[in-house]
């Protein structure tokens, strides 16, 4: 039982019931990664539907929206050569900005090739451009946790919430999710973080998965800034009921979030890692499958004579064999065999059964 719910505990996301028990709804992060390329944010929505995720998210955001100018320069982007020399953060986010205009084209594009369409906004006029679009659902992102206003303005669309916690205390989501309930929202899904680029698995703390649903009630997913897929198969089988994936066309392009992105098979191979998990948990009931019942029949063992056998002769243990197929008396009877006679003479190597014996 979760200490207290702040929503229900299924979301439906264009039409998608989304939570516990239900397939892991699966957003494919292209954020900045079109590289300010309209052909290229098309193509990135082409691959996401091509490897079978559910959605498809684009960042809304103005570098003046976002940042100072006078905030420094993390430390990933210095270090990992992301920002040019001398470049602000400000200056970098300005360069990869989406082009607002392209949102309607970009939707559309999304809707024929069916992906829902989702992106995440940074400042109000984002969130009064994406209702335009009547985009699903809206993301948080981690960074935005604090963002108090901007979550009662998505929250007041109606729509549902992702919202991300990637450095976020129980403190700090639970007063964005008051803020969120206090503006009518209660479809509402949490996602677990890990915020570095990418972060080490000793940081991950998928675990967290659980406290979140113990704490709060919600369906959460999981966020994911690593490479490879382990950490989203985990995820899923922690109860992860979103998965969220940065991907690229190619990690050789310039960009901050080029380096860490699946490329396009990976992707597909991680969706497919997902869908396999998923299906690997099944119902916990521990009983022989519809799929093992040949196996079961065939593969175990039961007795079976171990020698030709005499209608009338006491068997002792040697006479009985303990093989395949797993039809005949069963093993475990096999202290009651031991003693009997036979009403007929029986082949070395006959299954035994009890119609055999007096
Ligand atoms: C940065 C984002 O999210 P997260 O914190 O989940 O990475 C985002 O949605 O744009």
């Amino acid at each position: 039982m979760a200490a207290r719910s702040y929503g229900n505990d299924h979301v439906t996301i264009a039409g998608r019931r989304v939570g516990p028990g239900e397939p892991t709804y699966v957003i494919a992060e292209a954020g900045s990664n079109h590289n300010r390329d309209l052909a290229t944010a098309k193509r990135l929505i082409d691959v996401a539907a091509e490897a079978g995720a559910d959605a498809v998210k684009f960042q809304t955001y103005t570098a003046e929206g976002l940042y100072s100018r006078k905030t420094p320069t993390m430390s990933y982007l210095k270090d990992g050569g992301l920002v040019a020399d001398q470049e602000s953060v400000f200056e970098m986010i300005k360069r990869i900005e989406i082009p607002w205009d392209w949102h309607d084209e970009l939707a559309s594009h999304a809707g024929q090739v069916g992906v829902d369409f989702l992106s995440t906004p940074f400042e109000d006029a984002a969130v009064d451009l994406l209702e335009k679009l009547d985009v699903p659902a809206y993301k948080i992102a981690s960074y935005e946790v604090n963002h108090l206003p901007l979550i009662e303005k998505c929250a007041r669309t109606g729509k549902p919430l992702i919202i991300s916690t990637g450095m976020a205390s129980l403190a700090d989501i639970e007063r964005a999710l008051d803020t969120a309930n206090g503006a009518g929202a209660t479809e509402i899904v949490l996602l677990h973080c890990a915020i570095n680029y990418p972060p080490r698995f000793e940081d991950l703390n998928l675990r967290a998965i659980g406290t979140l649903a113990s704490a709060f009630g919600v369906p959460i997913g999981w966020s994911d800034h690593t490479m490879g897929h382990t950490a989203d198969v985990v995820a899923v089988t922690l109860g992860a009921c979103v998965v969220e994936k940065h991907y690229t066309l190619s990690r050789d392009q310039e960009g901050p979030d080029h380096p860490f992105a699946l490329e396009p098979d990976e992707l597909a191979a991680m969706i497919t890692a997902i869908r396999e998990a998923e299906a690997s948990l099944g119902t916990s009931i521990k009983r022989v499958t519809e799929a093992e019942a040949e196996m079961f029949r065939l593969g175990r063992r039961s007795l079976v004579a171990g020698r030709d056998l005499k209608a009338g002769e006491p068997l002792d243990r040697d006479a009985i064999a303990v093989k395949r197929p797993g039809y005949g008396i069963p093993v475990h009877e096999l202290d009651a065999v031991v003693g009997r006679s036979p009403k007929r003479d029986i082949e070395d190597d006959e299954i035994l059964t009890w119609d055999l014996f007096a």
